[in-house]
């Protein structure tokens, strides 16, 4: 039954971009034509297996569109918190009441517009085989301990090491039990995945594209320009 529906979509969008370095948030920065933020719900949105969109803004977000259905799909929101836990939660705990414990829900990072719809679609057939999972890629490149004078100190394994991405996709009620658990244990928790392996479950790693980039930094953004294609 799972194999035919789709499942919501929660967006943290409410960080403050500290490693951008920019006055405008990250999420908000023009990308090949449009804000970052509307390329990644753009993508979403278009995809059969996403039935909505649960963005969470930060407090006082004065850029927000206030969009309320993209691509015929309900787009609402919620408001985060200090850390992308805190918000991954309340974007969760916000989600429609027709969205049931057992229902799975994913989880995509505003800050990630370049997620292709192939890999969408992996990630749900794989996952809602299994307890859950994400996107990845297993680390290709020589992995290096550095100092804290910017030198390579030694090298670190990199067999069975994988790059997380997102989305991530978990059932919403242990996502919202293993999120709100992690963070009253005060473990600074970086992904949802880290969250279950805490709750104990190992969630299926699926192999996705390397250009699901996260934009982090400005040279990041330079990058998905070059991947994008302009629009307007
Ligand atoms: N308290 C937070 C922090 C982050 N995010 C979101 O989580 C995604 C990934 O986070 P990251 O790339 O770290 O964004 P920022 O926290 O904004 O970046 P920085 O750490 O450089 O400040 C982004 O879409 C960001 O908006 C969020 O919703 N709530
Ligand atoms: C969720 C994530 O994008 C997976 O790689 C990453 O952990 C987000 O980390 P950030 O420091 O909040 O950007």
């Amino acid at each position: 039954m799972t194999a035919e529906r789709a499942f919501w979509c929660v967006v943290p969008a409410a960080g403050h971009g500290r490693r951008f370095g920019s006055e405008v948030p990250k999420q908000y920065m023009p990308l090949a034509g449009q804000p970052l933020i509307l390329r990644t719900l753009e993508r979403l949105a278009a995809h059969p297996r996403i039935a909505g969109l649960m963005v969470v803004l930060a407090e006082g977000d004065s850029a927000w569109v206030g969009i309320d259905s993209m691509d015929g799909k309900p787009v609402r929101t919620a408001i985060g918190g200090d850390e992308r836990a805190h918000s991954v939660l309340a974007g969760v705990r916000a989600l429609p009441d027709t969205v049931t414990a057992d229902d799975f829900v994913l989880v995509h990072d505003a800050a990630r517009p370049c997620v292709r719809a192939s890999d969408i679609e992996q990630l749900v057939v794989r996952v809602t085989q299994a307890d859950g999972g994400l996107l990845g890629a297993p680390l290709r490149d020589t992995l290096k301990r550095a100092d804290a004078h910017g030198c390579s100190t030694g090298t670190e394994p990199r067999e069975g090491r994988w790059r997380a991405f997102t989305p991530q996709m978990f059932r919403r009620g242990a996502l919202d039990r293993a999120l709100a658990q992690a963070l009253a244990d005060g473990v600074a928790i970086t992904d949802e995945a880290m969250a279950m392996e805490r709750a104990g479950v190992t969630p299926l790693l699926v192999e996705g594209s390397e250009d699901n980039l996260k934009i982090t930094t400005r040279a990041d953004l330079a990058l998905a320009e070059f991947l994008l294609p302009r629009t307007r």
